[in-house]
């Protein structure tokens, strides 16, 4: 298997770096861009795993995309909400967004769509979302166990209504529900049922959807209606630069007591995973924005830190990887969903810190670490990007780190090695 070396610094960094556009707000765009009516152009657009399964899934099903990797666009042929495949065998990966809102799509449609994915994504929870799908008109064939890929989606246009709906696991199957809902045969009521997790991607997909001329009317937190006839209109958007993957390039300033610039993103970010800056700040750094970019300087000494991260979830393995430098234990709580990720990630992140040496508590829904002295190791990343993104990071502290499957980047950001390399260069 293929490794990398992450070389120790013994200076700070000081660095101005660019990050590819966000993979939830291309994926969101390529959706709704498929169901308006005519050309949209999406631009800084993400090319990674992610964004090319999905894009490829709305192509099959008979809806022009034109990718131009060198300029980062996407230009999408909208075909005004008909789905002109009547039938597809779409392929996902493990991209969680191209399975849930994909699904979604095609429940549009009124054709025969199979869909499946890697073996983790055959793990990952579809069941909520299918049910409703199915409430809605569609049936399901399930190749293996009900409720997960592989499956076909035998759909009829999906007629809408009044549906309740369990977020528990992830908030994806909720967002690719609102994201359809303005074509339903009828106005869409959703009540989600229990707890919402990650609520800053709901957030994110009504703003989406505004942003392309559809409201959304939420009632309290979990209450959310979509009137039927509204249309999408076709566009320029200029997807704002990954906040989740730029924050292993703050984390560096972090712990080195560096400094980051990350150009084109603000505070003002529709990301949730901006809060990040909240977290380096409350761990000791200092935080200077402008209207185009924001910028990290660590401090001489991180803090610990005791934080809720159920709505930024994908930063728990950037805090984990940094956590052992920091004076006082991290706690990390009511995170319980992380579990049904790429991988276990509340497991892969103690494990990992263990094989360093570090001292870890594992709870069903949270971690507890206790910083201390870090022995190298070779950093195991089970298909996880951020795995290997969060411990390279590490690896600058501490000489003989080494990442295991640095490819595994490629899901969300495929040319990360060469950026941090160029980050440490500067
Ligand atoms: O809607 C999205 O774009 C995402 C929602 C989150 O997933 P969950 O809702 O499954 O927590 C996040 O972890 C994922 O990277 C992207
Ligand atoms: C959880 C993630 O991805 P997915 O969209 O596959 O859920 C992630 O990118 O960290």
């Amino acid at each position: 298997m293929d490794t990398i070396a992450i070389p120790a610094l013994n200076r700070p960094v000081d660095a101005t770096v660019e990050i590819p556009g966000s993979k939830s707000l291309t994926n969101r765009a390529l959706l709704v861009a498929a169901l308006a009516q005519g050309d949209s152009v999406l631009e800084n657009a993400l090319f990674s795993e992610d964004s090319e399964y999905f894009a490829k899934c709305v192509e099959q099903l008979g809806i022009p995309i034109t990718l131009n990797p060198h300029l980062a666009q996407i230009q999408v042929a909208g075909r005004g909400g008909d789905i002109p495949a009547k039938q597809a065998d779409l392929f996902v990966g493990l991209a969680g967004t191209a399975a849930r809102f994909i699904s979604a799509l095609v429940a549009l449609g009124n054709g025969e769509y199979r869909l499946d994915g890697v073996p983790r994504m055959r793990e990952r929870p579809m069941g909520d979302l299918l049910t409703v799908l199915e409430a809605g008109g569609a049936t399901i064939n399930f190749e293996g166990n009900s409720g997960f890929m592989p499956y076909t989606v035998y759909s009829r246009q999906f007629a809408g209504g009044n549906f309740r709906l369990k977020a528990n696991q992830t908030s994806q199957q909720l967002s690719a529900l609102l994201m359809i809902a303005p074509y339903a045969q009828q106005d869409t009521n959703i009540e989600v049922e229990g707890t919402l997790v990650s609520q800053s991607y709901v957030k994110m997909t009504c703003r989406l959807m505004a942003d392309f001329g559809v409201e959304v009317i939420q009632i309290g937190d979990n209450q959310f209606q979509i009137k039927a006839g509204q249309r999408y209109q076709a566009r320029h958007y200029t997807v704002e630069p990954d906040a989740s993957n730029a924050s292993y390039f703050f984390a560096a300033a972090a712990v080195t007591g560096g400094r980051v610039r990350v150009k084109h993103l603000t505070k003002q970010s529709c990301q949730g995973d901006i809060l990040w800056l909240n977290v380096l700040e409350q761990m000791g750094c200092q935080i200077k924005d402008s209207d185009d970019y924001t910028e990290v300087t660590g401090p001489k000494q991180l803090q610990g830190i005791d934080i809720d991260m159920n709505d930024i979830s994908d930063l728990v393995q950037t805090l984990g990887a940094i956590a052992p430098f920091a004076s006082s234990p991290i706690t990390i709580r009511n995170v319980e969903h992380i579990r049904y990720k790429e991988t276990d990630r509340i497991k892969a992140v103690v494990t990992e810190l263990r094989r360093l040496g570090v001292k870890v508590e594992e709870f069903p829904d949270r971690l507890k670490i206790e910083p201390g002295p870090i022995t190298p190791a070779a950093i195991e990343t089970y298909h996880d990007h951020r795995m290997a993104m969060a411990f390279a990071v590490t690896g600058l502290k501490v000489p003989g780190i080494v990442i295991k499957d640095p490819g595994c980047t490629a899901k969300t950001f495929p040319d990360y090695f060469t950026r941090f390399f160029q980050m440490l260069e500067q």
